[in-house]
């Protein structure tokens, strides 16, 4: 179990996140949804140890994650999918997977693995990054974080601005890495990708979880995560 308890963060004097609390299982997917500056992105970092935290922890199991300096976090197999992406342009496919691989010593087919996922990828081994259309870029940022073959794994929107049919793709390499037990802490706007997938969904309001609302429900009345959202 991935945990946040009563996580406080911000920037300088700013708290962007107030007791925070966050919990995503094996194998389950948990949608952070709230408006936009709600703190997102904020708990995400927070998550990775790339922000200091000003209260709470961030727990692995009984392993407290945020005693330890960020470059430890994927060590203990939690991957990041930033938002905006954050490849090197300027290298190659390869070379960006291979900075990938370096964050953890994995498995030995971790890249087959993420090639077989990616095939997309695998074509264009030798391309510049920054040369991928969108969709191929993000391709490579997910292929990238799971390099180290992760046990939680977080996505800061994915979707963003992609074309429906790289969102159908990325959707199901999400649910096939939930099969797989992979635990998805996923930042997302579009309701109708939330209500895909999301296992829970928990409303950032104020720097805290305002509410944690069940996938079942929400798919039993698809009117509802609107109501609550104020959308
Ligand atoms: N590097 C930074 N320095 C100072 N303030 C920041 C920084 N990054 C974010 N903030 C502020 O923190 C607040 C939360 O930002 P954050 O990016 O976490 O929100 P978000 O919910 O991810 O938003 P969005 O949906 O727009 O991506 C905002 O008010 C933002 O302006």
């Amino acid at each position: 179990m991935l945990r946040a308890e009563g996580i406080a963060a911000g920037y300088g004097r700013q708290r962007v996140l107030h007791r925070l609390d966050l919990a995503v299982a094996p194998g389950e997917i948990v949608c952070l949804m709230g408006r936009n500056g709600a703190g997102k992105t904020t708990s995400l970092r927070a998550i990775m140890g790339l922000l200091p935290l000003m209260a709470g922890r961030v727990l692995l199991d009984d392993v407290t994650l945020s005693a330890q300096p960020a470059h430890q976090v994927p060590r203990h197999g939690i991957g990041y999918v930033p938002q905006g992406r954050r490849l090197f342009g300027e290298l190659s496919v390869a070379e960006n997977l291979r900075i990938g691989l370096m964050a953890r010593p994995g498995p030995p087919d971790a890249l087959a693995r993420v090639l077989a996922l990616f095939p997309r990828l695998a074509e264009r081994m030798g391309q510049r990054a920054d040369t991928l259309s969108g969709g191929e870029q993000q391709m490579l940022a997910m292929g990238r974080a799971l390099c180290i073959a992760p046990r939680f794994l977080l996505l800061d929107e994915p979707t963003e601005g992609l074309q429906p049919s790289i969102v159908a793709d990325l959707r199901d390499v999400v649910l096939g890495l939930r099969e797989q037990g992979v635990g998805i802490l996923l930042v997302e706007q579009r309701l109708d990708t939330v209500l895909a997938l999301a296992d829970r969904a928990v409303l950032l309001e104020n720097g805290t979880g305002r509410e944690v609302l069940d996938g079942a429900a929400l798919r039993a009345d698809p009117a509802l995560l609107r109501r609550r959202l104020g959308v």
